[in-house]
């Protein structure tokens, strides 16, 4: 990856030699390792067992947890924070592991419609939930620093599965507790 940098640098005017650019290509790769490490990871390693019985059918919610991600048409971050919300059905999740499923699907190239429903569909499959709910806010460099230069405009998405699909009531909820 460092001689691919390296040949980027080149492409765009740069010398790779100067001072300032030696190690450059070492930190870009380390970086680009660290935004992309959902790749290396799976959801049984994230959740790494943090499952615990629990009688109450109530709604959790975990509320503007923040997310880096990488829009993959630019390569550019968006970045913002993340809701969510479900019902057990005997089983809650160790709270840090919603963040920590988060991370794992917000660290890849995405677009934040698809982030949003791998969230939702990873909390479906190791809870077993009654419902679940994701909702996402995020703002865009590729919108903001290039193409439209959109400097204010946020993208919200949100993917409701189960209860929180077929119920109207559930939906506001979740919608209410999230403001
Ligand atoms: N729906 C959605 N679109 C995204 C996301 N990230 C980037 N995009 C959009 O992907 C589109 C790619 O459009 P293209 O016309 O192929 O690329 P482009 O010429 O660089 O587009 P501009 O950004 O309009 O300059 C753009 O409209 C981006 O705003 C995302 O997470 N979700
Ligand atoms: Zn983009």
């Amino acid at each position: 990856m460092q001689q691919q940098i390296r040949d980027i640098l080149v492409e765009i005017g740069e010398d790779p030699e100067r001072e300032g650019l030696l190690d450059t290509p070492k930190r870009v790769e380390k970086s680009l390792k660290f935004l992309t490490r959902g790749y290396r990871q799976t959801l049984e390693e994230v959740v790494n067992g943090a499952l615990f019985e629990a009688e109450s059918d109530d709604m959790v919610i975990v509320r503007d947890i923040e997310f880096f991600s990488m829009c993959e048409h630019h390569m550019l971050p968006f970045f913002g924070k993340c809701h969510v919300g479900y019902i057990p059905k005997g089983k809650i999740l160790g709270v840090s592991k919603v963040a920590r499923i988060v991370d794992m699907f917000a660290r890849r190239l995405q677009i934040q419609e698809r982030l949003t429903r791998q969230i939702s569909g990873a909390l479906m499959e190791i809870l077993g939930a009654e419902g679940v709910g994701v909702v996402m806010e995020a703002r865009h460099l590729c919108m903001q620093m290039r193409g439209v230069e959109k400097q204010h405009s946020v993208m919200t998405t949100s993917s409701m599965v189960g209860s929180f699909r077929r119920e109207l009531a559930t939906r506001n909820e979740f919608t209410r507790l999230i403001r």
